[in-house]
């Protein structure tokens, strides 16, 4: 797992003028500098266009006083940051960077480590590789490791093909999958509070819980992504990795070890335990939506087909529910609801798990309603724990009330946070692959997602735009449950009645 704890590295980012380098890595690296976990570094920003060092250097200084807000040995920082043009498929611009890094390497005494990131557009993502390996970038005495953004492909058969490239250059070991999601904290929680806590494990299972929710709900349309987003939709871009990633680490079994291997492989072992749907049974568990105009706000905001770069026509789905149903000894009849879309009423990614209500009512009072009790937890934009528990009204009557007991860890920003990048930046450079997804875990989501979006591509959903903007989505996701005798919880505040 850790290999070092102040690792030394030379970290070249390919990628280095977009927006994800600017929001999220370099505020990110700063970070990292800033409490002393990497002092021994370089970083090599790779471009297309045309920059100094001293522009470069510039941008990142720009980008940590907008986004990181602190400026403390800010100059010593940047001293660290250099720049290469570049263009992807150009062979001599790789020769270029091997020489960059030789000699960054001696410089900084970085002993050969070596870890690509490629914050671009995934197109580029397997001729980078492979043009890594020919210009010989790997051959060095440290490690290389590779880090790499998503979408990892559009399909099953995309993402195999995107793999065999990479392999070409890198070992599975070597290659780190971001998923942010796993970077979050209180995901990374969700192993401790299931098995580090005696009150939980032992009621993990369908004979204690009735069903788990997750949900994330953001309040943020597709913005500029329009393009990516036609191709893309809800399915692929959030339940094929973040969703059914949380799904897998509530539903796995506890691991043997608290390893990368161990944890990857219990992961991989939930996954393969998803019931598969036949085509026609698809739409009973899944249900989709797209927004419509509404108000979000106070602003009024366009529907989803009026955005930029949107098919008027456009049949993409900007919402998905469905219903999980892991097959296992351990799972069997609890279902896993899973739903996510953009523009809907609250930004929030909550966990609810309800358990089964107790076999007999208080003191047989049929005429006293008790709430089942519900562990909740938030991963965004608060994070914490709630538990909902029933007690005794104060008082002389023996009615019950509900109660809560709340943790709240401290509050972090309200969008996809630096610190979940800064994780994981910080683990790729120290070697803990933990918190990245193999390529087992990504040919089973993709495998389970084929089989809904084949459904989907087919059919036009005549009901389209379903839900209206700053809502909580269409009501077919409401359907869903109703079936089931369930409800969704509410993601923005459990005092109020179920939604
Ligand atoms: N932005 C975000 O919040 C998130 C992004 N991602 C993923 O991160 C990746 C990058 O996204 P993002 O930063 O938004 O993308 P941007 O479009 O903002 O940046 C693209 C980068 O690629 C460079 N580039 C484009 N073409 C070439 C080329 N032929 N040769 C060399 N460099 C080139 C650009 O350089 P130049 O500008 O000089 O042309 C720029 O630095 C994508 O895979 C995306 O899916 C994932 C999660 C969140
Ligand atoms: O990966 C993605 O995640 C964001 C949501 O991330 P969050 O950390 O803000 O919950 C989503 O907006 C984006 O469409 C998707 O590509």
């Amino acid at each position: 797992m850790s290999e070092k704890q102040t690792p030394t590295a030379l970290l070249m980012i390919f990628g280095a003028t977009g927006d994800l380098a600017k929001r999220k890595l370099f505020p990110s690296i700063y970070r990292l500098f800033k409490k002393g976990k990497i002092s021994n570094f370089a970083v090599v920003g790779v471009a297309r266009r045309s920059l100094t060092n001293e522009e470069f250097q510039q941008n990142v200084k720009d980008s940590v006083l907008t986004f990181a807000k602190e400026s403390e040995n800010i100059d010593e920082f940047i001293s660290h940051f250099y720049y290469h043009s570049h263009d992807v498929a150009n062979s001599t611009s790789y020769k270029e960077l091997k020489e960059i890094a030789e000699n960054l390497d001696h410089q900084y005494e970085l002993d050969g480590n070596r870890v690509f990131y490629l914050a671009m557009a995934p197109e580029f993502f397997g001729t980078i590789a492979e043009h890594i390996k020919s210009e010989g970038l790997t051959e060095t005495k440290g490690y290389k490791r590779l880090v790499i953004e998503k979408p990892f492909g559009h399909s099953f058969d995309s993402a195999q093909e995107l793999n065999d490239q990479l392999r070409t250059a890198f070992s599975e070991d070597e290659i780190y999958r971001i998923d942010h999601y796993l970077g979050k904290e209180m995901v990374q929680n969700i192993e401790v509070i299931r098995f580090a806590n005696a009150i939980f494990e032992p009621l993990w299972n369908s004979r204690y819980i009735s069903n788990i929710q997750v949900t994330s709900s953001e309040v943020l349309g597709v913005e500029e992504r329009g393009r990516y987003y036609e191709t893309s939709g809800a399915l692929r871009d959030m339940v094929q990795n973040h969703m059914l990633q949380m799904v897998a680490l509530l539903a796995m079994e506890p691991p043997i070890r608290l390893n990368t291997e161990e944890i990857r492989s219990e992961k991989v072992r939930a996954l393969r335990s998803l019931r598969w749907m036949k085509k026609d049974e698809v739409n009973q568990y899944f249900v989709r939506g797209q927004y419509g105009k509404g108000t979000i706000q106070g602003q009024e905001v366009p529907a989803y087909r009026e955005e930029a770069m949107v098919d008027p026509e456009s049949n993409t789905e900007t919402f998905v529910a469905g219903k999980l149903m892991i097959d296992n000894f351990r799972w069997a009849g609890v279902p896993f609801y899973i739903r996510t879309g953009k523009r809907m009423d609250t930004k929030s990614t909550k966990i609810v798990v309800q358990f089964k209500d107790i076999p007999m009512n208080l003191y047989y009072k049929s005429e006293e309603h008790l709430n089942p009790n519900l562990l909740v937890i938030h991963i965004q934009p608060e994070e914490g724990i709630t538990l909902m528990l029933n007690a005794k009204k104060t008082g002389t009557s023996m009615k019950t009330t509900t109660v809560k007991l709340d943790f709240a860890n401290k509050s972090v920003d309200t969008m996809n946070t630096p610190e979940a990048y800064e994780k994981l930046l910080y683990d790729s450079m120290r070697g803990d692959a933990t918190n990245f997804t193999h390529w087992d875990e990504v040919a089973l989501s993709w495998k389970f997602v084929d089989n809904i979006s084949e459904v989907w591509e087919k059919e036009t959903d005549p009901t389209f735009p379903n839900y209206a903007s700053g809502t909580t989505g269409p009501d077919c996701a409401d359907e869903l449950l109703a079936k089931d005798g369930n409800f969704w919880w509410p993601v923005d505040n459990l005092d109020i009645d179920p939604c």
